[in-house]
Formats: structure tokens, C-alpha cells, sequence
């Protein structure tokens, strides 16, 4: 029988629409798992006054629902929501991160030195940055590992949040080269509706990850203009490849395997079936409204994180003369940026520098 002080404690950095989401699927699955962990999980929410005065904090806890960014989904009674970042994490032995990437500096700033030495942390972000000084990539796990000096994780894949709330089958690509941690997040989110596989590299998955983004925006411009299914298939293929053109251009030593798995085409697909991204690329394309509208008109307070990311990855691109090479990322963005008219990326298709690759 293990002690009370020695079960690992969980704390959720973020409670939007995955955040809540994955509090609730790690709650149910460490029901089991008693022994090994304490079963009180700490979810930081930023705290928020809602429409009719409430506090968001107080609303989660006494009718353990987050009515504003996951409504009608039950959290268990073991899920506390803290609107004190501090207090969330300081005894957590596993801290997982789930915010919007443009929030991850500051809330790392916050929590420098707060945590436990021997905690690790595990990143759901999809989104990186691009270092303002050497114009490389910097991506969220770096920025918590050297902000906190501990190891981070990442998991990324197929896993639109509704329908994980849902029960309804997904599968996860978890990124770690330790197989302690990899087992901690076998035991806390692998189970018959989650299936997760773990890949020795954690940072091609978050690459994969932000990117998709970018391509499933492309996809909702290319729907929203009515192009027809062998375009629609065009966009999603030339997309991809350069999604993996990019990342090779970062890992040189990627293998073709990571590709296949759920945190590359599959993260893809379904974003490009029903994610936020892809919907609010769509009505761009439809009603030529700017994207910051669509997300205020749609989201209510959730974020689009294709804007962002596509916009660090034209300026990587643009440091490196490289532009040309990726005429989707290129246009993703001017598009987003209200530059171009979202037929330009399609107009672009033909002359895309796949069609001159031997
Ligand atoms: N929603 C999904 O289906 C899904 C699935 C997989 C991965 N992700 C990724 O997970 C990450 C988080 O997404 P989400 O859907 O949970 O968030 P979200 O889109 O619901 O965003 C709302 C959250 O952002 C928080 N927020 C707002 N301002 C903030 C600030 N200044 N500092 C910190 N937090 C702030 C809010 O408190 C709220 O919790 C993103 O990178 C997203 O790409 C989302
Ligand atoms: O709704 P999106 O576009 O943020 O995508 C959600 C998830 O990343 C899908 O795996």
C-alpha cells in the first residue's frame, strides 16, 4: 500500500475546451489507480467573471461543469479548479500543459522555481515560437524545460476535444524519451477510448502538431470556396508535404514513420474534417470577414492557434529565403493577414515546387 505522500499528484495547467477535457478523461482513468495516485487533480483555470457576475472558478467547482468552455460535459467532483497558477502546481509530481502557445511564456515566467524538482511535465500545445534573436524554432517543450528546469513530454493527434469528452474513440502520439515518464502517461491516459503510442522524439510531434494547424486552415479556405473533391484532396496532399518538408528542414533525421502516425496525417484529417481552425478558415473564405471576427462571433473566448503559427512560420521561412518553397505556409498566412484573397492559395496549386521534384 503506497502512502499518502507518495502518490503522484496531478495538476492541469489550462481548463479551455481540451484542458477540461483531459481533466476529465485523466480523473476517470486514475479512478482505478487509487494506490498510485492521489486522486484529487488540480486544474488551473485563469480566473474569469462570466455574463451574469459568477466567477468561473466557483461555477466549475459547485455544478462541476466549465459552462463556458466545455458546456454540458460532467467533471468529476476530484477535478478543482484554482484560479492561483502557484498554488495549482506547487506539490504536483506530473504537471500537464494545456493553454493556448501564445500564453505558454508568461504562465512559464510565473511558475519558475514553484514546481518540484522532480516533477516532469507533459505538453497538449499545439503551436510554437520562432526565437526572435536566432530565428530557429523554440518550441513549448523547450520553453517549459528551461524555464523549469524539468523534462517535458508531449502528446499530440487526432483528439478533437468534444469528441474525447464524448468517449468516442482517438487515438495519441506521446513523445518522450523516458520510459519512467512514458509509463506515468501510459497509466494516467491510455484506455479503450484513448489509445496512445509513444515515439522517441518529443519534438517532430509538437512541430507536427502546430503545423497541422496551418494546413487545416488551407483545407477551410479551399471548402469555403467550393473547390472541388480532387482540389480539396489536392490541398490536403500538397499541404502535408510540406508539412513534412518543413520538419525535415528542422530534424533532419526524421524517420517516414512519424508521418503515419496519429500526430501527422491523422492530426490532419480530422482537423481538416471539423476542427476550429478549419471552420473559421471556411467562413474567412466565405464571407471574407477576418478571422479575429470569426473567432469573437464563434468561439467565445476559445482561441485559433493556426493565426499564430502561421505566421512564425512564414517569418522562419522568410529568414531563410525559403518562401518559395512552401507556397501553402506562404499563403496561409497572407491570407489570415487579409494580404491576399484565399483563391490566390489555390490559384497558386499548380505551379506548387512539388509538380519540378524528381
Ligand atoms: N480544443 C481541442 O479540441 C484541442 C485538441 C487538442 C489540442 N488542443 C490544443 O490545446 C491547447 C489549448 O487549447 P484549449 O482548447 O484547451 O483552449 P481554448 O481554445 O479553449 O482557450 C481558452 C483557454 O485559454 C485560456 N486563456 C485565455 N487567456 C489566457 C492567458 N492570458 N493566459 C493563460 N491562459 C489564457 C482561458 O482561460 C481558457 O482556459 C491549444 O494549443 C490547442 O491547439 C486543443
Ligand atoms: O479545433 P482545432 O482546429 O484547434 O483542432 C483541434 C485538435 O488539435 C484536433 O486534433
Amino acid at each position: 500500500m503506497t502512502s499518502a505522500t507518495q502518490r503522484k499528484k496531478i495538476a492541469i495547467v489550462g481548463s479551455g475546451n481540451w484542458g477540461s477535457t483531459i481533466a476529465i478523461h485523466i480523473a476517470d482513468k486514475i479512478a482505478d489507480l487509487k494506490d498510485e495516485y492521489e486522486q484529487k487533480i488540480l486544474m488551473w483555470c485563469k480566473e474569469e467573471t462570466l455574463d451574469d457576475g459568477s466567477k468561473l472558478t466557483e461555477v466549475i467547482n459547485e455544478q462541476h461543469e466549465n459552462i463556458k468552455y466545455l458546456p454540458h460535459e460532467r467533471i468529476p467532483d476530484n477535478v478543482i479548479a484554482l484560479p492561483d497558477l502557484c498554488e495549482s502546481v506547487k506539490d504536483a509530481d506530473i504537471l500537464i500543459f494545456v493553454i493556448p502557445h501564445q500564453f505558454v511564456k508568461k504562465t512559464c515566467e510565473e511558475l519558475k522555481n514553484k514546481v518540484k524538482p522532480s516533477a516532469f511535465a507533459l505538453t497538449l500545445i499545439k503551436g510554437f515560437y520562432i526565437d526572435e534573436e536566432t530565428n530557429d524554432i523554440l518550441l513549448v517543450s523547450q520553453v517549459i524545460k528551461k524555464t523549469l528546469n524539468i523534462p517535458c513530454l508531449s502528446m499530440m493527434g487526432a483528439n478533437i476535444a468534444r469528441e474525447v469528452a464524448e468517449k468516442v474513440f482517438c487515438e495519441a502520439t506521446v513523445g518522450s524519451r523516458d520510459d519512467k515518464h512514458s509509463e506515468t502517461v501510459r497509466q494516467i491516459i491510455d484506455g479503450p477510448s484513448f489509445r496512445i503510442r509513444i515515439y522517441p522524439d518529443v519534438e517532430i510531434i509538437e512541430i507536427l502538431g502546430g503545423l497541422k494547424n496551418v494546413i487545416a486552415m488551407c483545407a477551410g479556405f479551399a471548402d469555403g470556396l467550393k473547390a472541388g473533391f480532387n482540389t480539396r484532396a489536392a490541398v490536403l496532399r500538397l499541404g502535408f508535404r510540406e508539412m513534412v518538408n518543413f520538419c525535415r528542414l528542422v530534424e533532419k533525421e526524421s524517420t517516414a514513420e512519424i508521418y503515419l502516425e496519429s500526430c501527422g496525417i491523422a492530426d490532419l484529417i480530422a482537423s481538416s474534417l471539423g476542427g476550429r481552425n478549419y471552420n473559421g478558415a471556411k467562413k474567412l473564405a466565405e464571407t471574407n470577414k477576418s478571422l479575429k471576427e470569426i473567432e469573437k462571433e464563434d468561439l467565445n473566448g476559445q482561441s485559433l492557434q493556426g493565426p499564430g503559427t502561421a505566421k512564425e512560420v512564414y517569418r522562419f521561412l522568410q529568414g531563410r529565403n525559403l518562401l518559395d518553397q512552401f507556397p501553402m505556409f506562404r499563403d496561409a498566412y497572407l491570407i489570415c493577414e487579409q494580404k491576399i484573397r484565399p483563391h490566390c492559395l489555390l490559384d497558386n496549386l499548380t505551379n506548387h515546387p512539388e509538380f519540378q521534384r524528381k
